[in-house]
């Protein structure tokens, strides 16, 4: 059956998005139509779709109302391959606007808007220059998957890297300078020694010069997305990377930091909690153009 489908392009820090509206979940979109609506030669293309969705119209979003009756809606996100992910930094931002374009949510300055996802609940609220989201508390990855080798194209030898879950799977690599940055190639997947099931998303940073200014810690990072591949922002990478420096830099680190990415700057603070250390991201979140698409 064909049928046009109501969509909205939307970015934050170049991390771009194909954002659909439905509220009541009658939207069945396969992971092969995903795919094809994120290919950026013969679709709309971006390194993500997510689906604004009544929490209670899925089983995921069930689970996040038990735990916070005012999650109404979930950000159902799936990555350009058409696999799902439980996070995303950048992605949760440009919901919020999406939410608040499509009339779905008012929010007020002083007002924090909590979301639905398959990592839990997670809050939002508008920040200068965009939002901040309180993502929840940072781990390191266990077992094996906490200090992984990683291989990278342009890399002459593997290199350690640090397993950080921030809701989604990350594995941070420090890098020499900026020329082993720029000169990354990440047009092929980094291969993770050992290799985790679920895969990961893998960051390379550097610090900038000086690290730490007015207090505030500075990083330079590129991404490999799983189920996206490069893209210019990962904002729950830019926090697992800012962790991840953090954590090496050990005790008087900041607990404030800028990450620069190809696409931008975001914003990523730690704050002391009951449960653990909670992490914060801040950056823009804008919604591009209108569309409609015939699928079928
Ligand atoms: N770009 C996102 C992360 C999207 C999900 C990721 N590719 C995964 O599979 O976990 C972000 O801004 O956090």
């Amino acid at each position: 059956m064909s049928f046009d489908l109501a969509f909205t392009k939307g970015q934050g820090t170049g991390n771009d998005f194909v954002l659909v509206s439905d509220p009541d979940g009658d939207l069945d979109l396969t992971p092969t139509q995903i795919a094809a609506i994120c290919d950026r030669r013969f679709g709309v293309g971006a390194d993500g779709l997510i689906r604004a969705v009544r929490s209670r119209h899925l089983p995921e979003g069930a689970a996040t109302l038990a735990d916070d009756p005012r999650a109404v809606w979930f950000m159902d996100y799936w990555n350009a391959d058409g696999s799902v992910s439980e996070m995303c930094g950048n992605g949760i931002r440009v919901f919020t606007a999406f939410l608040i374009d499509q009339a779905l949510v008012e929010l007020a300055d002083d007002e924090s808007i909590a979301i639905g996802t398959r990592a839990g609940v997670r809050r939002v609220r508008r920040a200068p220059g965009g939002f901040e989201a309180d993502l929840g508390v940072w781990r390191l990855a266990e077992g094996e998957a906490a200090e992984p080798l990683v291989r990278a194209k342009s890399l002459p030898v593997a290199r350690p890297g640090l397993g950080i879950d921030v809701g989604n799977p990350h594995v941070v690599v420090a890098l020499a300078d900026d020329d082993e940055l720029a000169g990354l190639d990440l047009g092929y997947a980094p291969v993770l020694e050992p290799a985790p099931l679920a895969g990961a998303n893998v960051e390379f940073v550097v610090p900038a010069d000086p690290l730490v200014e007015d207090g505030v810690g500075r990083i330079r990072m590129r991404v490999h997305e799983r189920g996206s591949g490069e893209t210019l922002s990962c904002g729950t990478g830019a926090v697992a990377s800012a962790v991840a420096v953090r954590y090496w830099a050990g005790a008087g680190a900041p607990d404030e930091w800028r990450v620069q990415v190809p696409g931008g700057v975001l914003g990523v603070r730690v704050t002391a909690s009951d449960e653990g250390e909670r992490v914060w991201l801040s950056g823009p979140a804008e919604l591009v153009f209108d569309g409609v698409l015939a699928l079928g």
